[in-house]
């Protein structure tokens, strides 16, 4: 099937309780992996796209991998979707570009300010048949060239959610309980230690994430910034001379139960990251004299397909849902 936008798997997901993954693609061997595991699980999946990986992989070579992810993925729902987009123009380039979904992230800016831009953004999107995700609220963590310092996020107010949603007409809605970006999503200071040593973050607010699903009932929401940062990457990492001291993330069983609710799309980026560093650094130093890309991109690509295919079985609850 040709690239789908997210409608149609939103609306399953809901009623079915369970999420849509959606996964940062920046190179082949990322795009090979994700869809991979889909296509074995029989997963529907959003491909995203960062204004970083567009100036990294350039918009032509990230479309054109996608094409083929989708002729080689001929069974399972993918679409093409622009993560964190921070300007009409930048919207409307991949919105004319062959993207099925794109975000307009103004959850900096004034709530009137990140209206008017929503609402500019989805007019244009949807008289070209592209759904739009919008976000109320800011998430702590690196995000593009933004850096909020963890305990300087703020919460999604569900009070405004209603107003927000009925005045934009956003087909989606990111908003911020607690989760963020990177793969140091809390200080120690915000954490308590298990008897290992190993940070455990604060819970999500579950109680933000109720308010707003009843003030709008069937309404898909988005949760950003939820890798887990796997702990057996980051020793590893650790292990064959890198240094990431106290990296965290979001515990899976807390994705789990948000995905039950009303939230249909799940972002995952770090991870994929840390499954490929780490599978290489340890490719790196168990094979000193190999230097060809291809003997380490290779269990990087097989790394990044099993961890996906872990998160869609265990945390998503996907497989099967294609
Ligand atoms: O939200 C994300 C992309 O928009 C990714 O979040 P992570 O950094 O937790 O993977
Ligand atoms: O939300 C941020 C995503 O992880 C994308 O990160 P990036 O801007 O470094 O590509
Ligand atoms: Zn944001
Ligand atoms: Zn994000």
């Amino acid at each position: 099937m040709p690239l789908v936008t997210t409608t149609e798997m939103f609306k399953k997901a809901y009623d079915g309780g369970y999420a849509v993954g959606a996964f940062n693609v920046n190179n082949m061997e990322i795009v090979q992996g994700i869809t991979e595991a889909c296509q074995e699980q029989k997963a529907p999946v959003v491909l995203q796209v960062s204004k970083g990986a567009r100036a990294y992989a350039n918009h032509n070579y990230l479309v054109k991998m996608v094409q083929a992810a989708v002729e080689n993925c001929p069974e399972i729902p993918i679409a093409l979707h622009l993560d964190h987009g921070d300007s009409f123009e930048v919207c409307k380039s991949c919105i004319d570009g062959g993207f099925t979904s794109v975000m307009i992230d103004a959850s900096s800016k004034s709530f009137e300010e990140n209206i008017a831009l929503t609402k500019q953004v989805v007019e244009y999107a949807h008289a070209h048949g592209v759904v739009v995700e919008a976000e109320l609220g800011t998430l702590a963590g690196v995000e593009d060239e933004v850096c909020v310092e963890a305990g300087n996020e703020s919460y999604t107010r569900p009070e405004e959610v209603e107003e927000f949603v009925s005045r934009t007409g956003c087909d989606s809605l990111a908003i911020a309980i607690g989760t963020s970006h990177g793969a140091y999503k809390f200080t120690a200071a915000q954490c308590t230690r298990n008897e290992e040593g190993i940070l455990v973050p604060p819970p999500l607010r579950f109680d933000v994430l109720e308010e707003c699903i009843k003030r709008l009932p069937g309404f898909p929401i988005v949760l950003h910034g939820s890798s887990s940062v796997p702990q057996e990457f980051v020793k590893m990492i650790n292990q064959y001379g890198g240094s990431m001291p106290d990296a965290i993330g979001i515990p899976e069983e807390e994705l789990r139960k948000a995905a039950k609710l009303a939230v249909c799309k799940i972002n995952i980026d770090s991870d994929i990251r840390l499954a490929m560093t780490a599978t290489i650094r340890k490719y790196f130093a168990e094979h000193p004299d190999h230097f060809d890309p291809r003997q380490y991109l290779k269990p990087a690509r097989q790394a990044v397909k099993d961890m996906v295919t872990h998160k869609l079985i265990n945390v998503l609850g996907c497989n099967g849902k294609a």
